[in-house]
């Protein structure tokens, strides 16, 4: 979904980086391939499953099917980590836990704050996953007249002006825009003004930064074209003779006209 830009790349677009602003406090991190990256919060919520249910260790195998990859590459992400298992017992859950958490910089609570509380930020304001994910939401920024002051499950709507201020009692370690995308730039170039170094973007427009401010991007718009484009791509690989080896059983005469994700699961 993202591309990650060598580092010192021009401050353009989204550089989706780690976390460059607390290299000083997490010394010796390893230099984690990207899609590793990636796969660790998975690796973290299918442990935090296995605990719950009581497990104290957990081989690769059980490991890569409740995080959902193959248990090839979960080895080898975890070898970078230098996690290697106990042959014939496998992970500690709780060990690697804590080094997943260690490596993703979740040992310390870090402050997010939304900005633009329409549709959208109403419901990110009110997702439990931030707090039990070690964020804590603290500001809810807007600049609508008619909602600045109001409050939003639990916090009061603030006018976008008081960022500086809140950022200086209180550093500010994530962004999350929820703006329209012509509002965005200046947002994002706001959040970088009070110290923001992590921006999270949901409005969709490439967002420009200086270097060392890291952008991630979320577009449900994008994912669903990417799921289009494998609808569309195993409809015409169909064909008459490959009828029979779409998934799913769809393998009547119109199969191979579902080149639309929507037209394939509603009907
Ligand atoms: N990434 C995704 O998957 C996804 C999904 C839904 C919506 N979006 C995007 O999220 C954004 C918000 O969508 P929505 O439906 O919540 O819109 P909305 O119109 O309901 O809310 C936007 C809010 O941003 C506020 N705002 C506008 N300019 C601002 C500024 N400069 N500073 C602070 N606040 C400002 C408005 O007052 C409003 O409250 C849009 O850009 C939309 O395209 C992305």
């Amino acid at each position: 979904m993202s591309q990650h830009p060598p580092p010192g790349a021009p401050g353009h677009g989204a550089t989706d980086q780690g976390e460059p602003g607390h290299a000083a406090v997490v010394p010796a991190l390893p230099d984690l391939p990207e899609a590793t990256i990636a796969r660790l919060p998975e690796y973290l919520r299918a442990l935090h499953h296995l605990a719950e249910a009581g497990h104290e260790t957990a081989s690769s195998e059980e490991l890569a099917v409740a995080a959902g990859v193959n248990s090839a590459k979960l080895r080898k992400d975890l070898s970078h980590l230098g996690s290697y298992g106990t042959r014939g017992v496998g992970y500690d859950v709780t060990l690697l836990v804590d080094q997943i958490e260690n490596v993703l910089g979740l040992t310390q609570r870090r402050s997010v704050v939304l900005v633009g509380l329409g549709n959208l930020g109403h419901a990110l304001a009110g997702y439990a996953g931030f707090a039990s994910r070690g964020f804590r939401i603290a500001a809810l920024f807007d600049v609508d007249p008619e909602l600045v002051g109001q409050r939003i499950h639990g916090l009061t709507v603030r006018h976008l002006d008081e960022l500086p201020q809140v950022a200086a009692e209180d550093p500010i370690a994530i962004g999350v825009i929820s703006t329209p995308a012509e509002g965005a730039q200046s947002v994002a170039d706001r959040l970088v003004a009070a110290g923001v170094t992590g921006i999270l973007n949901f409005a969709p427009r490439v967002l420009n930064v200086p270097v060392g401010v890291d952008v991630r991007k979320v577009d449900l718009a994008i994912e669903l074209q990417i799921l289009s484009f494998h609808q569309h791509r195993k409809s015409s690989a169909a064909g008459p003779a490959g009828l029979t080896a779409l998934p799913g059983g769809l393998t009547g005469p119109g199969a191979h006209h579902s080149t639309d994700a929507a037209e394939a699961v509603g009907s």
